[in-house]
């Protein structure tokens, strides 16, 4: 009743306000006429006898011109006052409506019901948080138990670049049309019309919207750099297509590197890399009885060759050229690398910085700063503490109880059958250095040292020439980048269909990762993918090579077992 009755008013409002408007337009138009007749009233020439008498004529006419303005003024203001009463009456009347007690009754009685429903809806949402956080966990023991791979997905958003895009036809730029969308926390839907007339839809372990934040991002990482502490390898990878944003997920944004942001603005905007690092200072500060040592080195990996990013050339430039050894324990090592030692994240992000000034850029027609290396940054984490060496015993003994159970599972003489696995796979995890002495590590490892390692990697993007647009030397780099991706493709294919050779060897990103891939880290696959339509072809491969990588069914993963040797 209120409603509709505040609706009249509304109404009756709208009209008289509607009318005022009129009044004023009205009103404006007679202060026009005033004046002119003033105006008129003061150019009247005296001095001529014969034009007197007109002009006397014209000045009665005026005098009653005026006396006619006058009268409409006050009737004017005669609607104003009659409009300003009606109204204050009007709401004297609502107001005695509403402070009467079967109004107040109705008003509490819907309060309460807004109160309760509130309420409902609070428990429910609890509930739901609750649901999904199990879900969360029941998944990453699933994941944990299938193999420990997990794939996560970053949609971009549309940005201004993808508007410059230049069109397949050669003139103007390509249309934007957004095909890609992150439907749900795990699902990516593919609406293009090179799927043909059905969408495609892809399921990974996260998938994160393009409004998703750097912080989002990271807390679906964070678990995995706890593993860390617990005696596991831990290798998180960006994979996409060029312009994607991987180096953004990975570093932040470019302003970020080069300092010249706000410093507020920084913490949100940094990627994976920084956050990550100043999450293990924040655990080891933890474990403060665990003696722990960090040590960070940066690598890239370009045109096949690896490069060490801190180290200085015998010209005084950046980047030395060194190989990759596999110890006789099948260890993968790099002989010579700088290894900084580190106590806090601004020193990881100190030689991060230094490190990717000297890698390897080149703007495209895709992207105007693209990276043409891949950039893997490494913190390896020490301790000799005897604390952290029985943690560490404690909690191999408790994985070596799941495994033993898993391998009864997966191991069965019947499953073997049917399945064979790489033997090689369920070998035990490289323990210390049985490398022949002496060993070619700068750091010679201790048999009773502890150590594990996060490795970081910003991978170069994928790329088509066609859109790219690179030509000269640049094409040897776009081959080599896309020889590089699908070698890593071909290992990821070789694992999930358990082929007995695995072809890490066939380039040195994946003869470097080996242990991260196939080996006991825990691998997190981020796939980076452009939303429009222009690039869907490399989205679709991409989304692929995570689908892929989802089904490699590795080992449960095993902790270092130098502790073994305590
Ligand atoms: N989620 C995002 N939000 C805002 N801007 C983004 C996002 N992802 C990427 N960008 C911006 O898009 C541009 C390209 O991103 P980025 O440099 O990370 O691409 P990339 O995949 O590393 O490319 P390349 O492989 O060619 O080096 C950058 O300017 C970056 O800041």
């Amino acid at each position: 009743m209120y409603a509709h009755q505040v609706h009249l008013l509304e109404h009756k409002l709208r009209s008289k306000e509607e009318r005022l408007l009129e009044l004023e337009t009205e009103n404006a138009i007679l202060h026009l006429r005033l004046a002119e007749c003033i105006g008129k009233l003061h150019q009247i020439p005296v001095k001529e006898n014969n034009t007197q008498k007109i002009n006397t004529c014209s000045l009665t006419q005026l005098l009653s011109e005026v006396q006619d303005l006058k009268h409409e003024l006050s009737e004017i203001f005669g609607v104003y006052v009659t409009f300003a009463t009606e109204l204050e009456e009007q709401s004297k009347i609502l107001l005695d409506k509403v402070s009467k007690g079967s109004a107040v009754d109705d008003v509490q009685n819907l309060q309460a019901r807004v109160t309760e429903l509130e309420r409902s809806l609070e428990e429910e949402r609890e509930q739901w948080k609750k649901e999904r956080q199990r879900r969360k966990e029941l998944h990453n023991t699933l994941v944990e138990l299938r193999g420990n791979i997990r794939v996560h997905c970053r949609v971009r958003p549309v940005l201004p670049f993808d508007h410059l895009q230049p069109s397949t036809s050669g003139s103007g730029h390509a249309p934007v049309e957004e095909v890609i969308q992150a439907v749900s926390d795990d699902t990516v839907i593919v609406n293009s019309n090179k799927t043909g007339a059905q969408s495609k839809i892809f399921e990974f372990e996260r998938v994160h919207a393009a409004e998703d934040s750097q912080d989002a991002v990271f807390e679906e990482v964070k678990p995995l750099i706890r593993s860390l502490l617990d005696g596991y390898n831990v290798c998180v990878m960006a994979y996409g297509q060029s312009g994607s944003g991987k180096t953004h997920t990975m570093l932040g944004p470019a302003e970020l590197l080069s300092g010249t942001q706000q410093e507020e603005q920084q913490e949100a905007q940094q990627g994976v890399v920084p956050k990550a690092a100043a999450h293990v200072f924040r655990l080891i500060s933890e474990r403060p009885t665990e003696g722990h040592t960090v040590e960070v080195s940066v690598r890239e990996i370009y045109n096949n060759e690896v490069f060490d990013l801190l180290s200085q050339d015998e010209h005084g430039g950046g980047g030395q050229r060194r190989d990759i050894v596999t110890t006789s324990s099948g260890e993968i090592q790099v002989p010579g690398l700088t290894y900084e030692p580190v106590s806090s994240a601004a020193e990881v992000m100190h030689f991060v910085t230094k490190g990717s000034t000297l890698r390897a850029h080149c703007p495209t027609r895709i992207h105007s700063d693209s990276s043409r290396s891949h950039l893997i940054v490494t913190m390896t984490l020490s301790s000799k503490s005897p604390n952290a060496l029985a943690l560490a015993h404690r909690l191999q003994s408790a994985k070596k109880d799941l495994l033993s159970s898993n391998r009864k599972q997966y191991w069965s003489p019947q499953c073997r059958r049917a399945n064979p696995l790489d033997e090689r796979l369920l070998s035990p995890a490289p323990s210390p250095c049985r490398s022949p002495s002496p060993c070619p590590s700068p750091r010679p490892c201790s048999p009773h040292s502890f150590r594990t390692k996060l490795q970081l990697v910003d991978l170069a993007g994928s790329e088509c020439v066609g859109l790219s647009g690179v030509s000269g030397p640049a094409l040897w780099e776009v081959s080599c980048i896309n020889r590089s991706l699908c070698a890593l493709s071909d290992v990821l294919g070789a694992l999930a269909e358990h082929r007995p050779h695995i072809p890490y060897r066939n380039c040195k990103l994946t003869h470097l990762l080996q242990d991260a891939i196939g080996g006991d880290a825990k691998l997190l696959l981020m796939l980076c993918v452009s939303p429009t339509q222009h690039f869907v072809a490399e989205t679709l491969q991409s989304l692929g090579l995570g689908s892929r990588a989802r089904q490699v069914h590795k080992t449960v993963p095993r902790r270092k077992n130098n502790s073994l040797q305590v």
